[in-house]
């Protein structure tokens, strides 16, 4: 019954999945239902030591009330005296990132049809009132049908104007987020144009040696296109139309669903192996 608060002793602990910035995630199966789930385990003292506990609650209470098929599942919770479980959806593609950087890069229909499936993901987040705010490949897993899954919500807001503490790579951030201006959904748009580039390109496109030429690049759109691999020009419009840095001028989520590009090589189920 769904009242009983759930324990360790619920799950068979498979193979270690991966290590996440606070914890470790184990393939695990519940014992009396055999539904295969990731735990993830994430110790108390990192969250008192990176005072990341609002931001833990945050992200549990959102993929908690979030439920659709391109954002990973957050079925429950429960702690110990140490440790704090996380009960996720099992996607067993693992993350998008090894895809592409095993592929190099992906093909245009792999990449219109992921584009279309984070637009999906994004308008229904928008739609209540989340903004993701770190949408980047290595948050972004595969099924084994290869549909694609947002996972980690651990810096996504219910659309209040946090700021957002600079972290890990800083490819992904809008130009708001750079100057630290207030910001809107319309970050999410900006960094599907970020990743509708990578996707096709292998890299980011404001990729440089240091963070505060990054940070430059992007406040300048210092926006190329390489001529290899060659990549159509509805896919460069697409791209050009999201990655402007005046915010209310980006492609807005429905636009990007109607994009020529979008409508001729985005696999309608979601689902694209080629
Ligand atoms: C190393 O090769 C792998 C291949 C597939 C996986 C599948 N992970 N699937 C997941 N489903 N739900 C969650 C949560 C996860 C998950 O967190 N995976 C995860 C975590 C940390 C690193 C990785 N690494 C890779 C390569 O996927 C995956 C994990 C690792």
């Amino acid at each position: 019954d769904s009242e009983k608060p759930w324990t360790l002793a619920d799950f068979q602990i498979g193979r270690p999945l991966g290590k996440g910035k606070f914890g470790r995630v184990y393939l695990a199966r519940e014992v009396k239902s055999k539904f295969i789930v990731a735990l993830k385990v994430i110790f108390k003292e990192q969250i008192e030591k990176y005072k990341i506990h609002h931001q833990l609650r945050r992200e549990m209470e959102i993929q908690t009330s979030l439920s659709h098929p391109n954002i990973l599942g957050l079925y429950g919770w429960f702690h110990d005296d140490e440790r704090i479980f996380l009960i996720l959806e099992y996607a067993d593609g693992g993350e998008l990132y090894g895809l592409l950087k095993k592929n190099g890069h992906l093909s245009e229909k792999q990449a219109a049809t992921y584009i279309a499936s984070l637009s999906q993901a994004l308008a229904y987040c928008h739609g209540k009132c989340v903004i993701h705010r770190d949408i980047k490949p290595e948050n972004l897993l595969l099924d084994h049908e290869g549909r694609l899954k947002i996972a980690d919500f651990g810096w996504s807001v219910q659309s209040s104007n946090k700021r957002k503490t600079m972290c890990g790579t800083l490819d992904y951030l809008a130009p708001e987020m750079v100057e630290h201006r207030d910001h809107d959904y319309a970050v999410d748009n900006w960094t599907l144009g970020v990743l509708c580039y990578e996707f096709l390109y292998g890299h980011p496109p404001f990729e440089a040696e240091s963070q505060k030429d990054t940070f430059k690049r992007i406040l300048k759109i210092d926006l190329t296109f390489p001529t290899a691999p060659n990549v159509s020009a509805e896919a460069k419009n697409l791209i050009s139309q999201l990655l402007v840095k005046d915010p209310s001028k980006r492609l807005s989520i429905d636009k990007i669903m109607q994009h020529p590009w979008i409508v001729k090589n985005a696999d309608p189920k979601g689902v694209c192996l080629s």
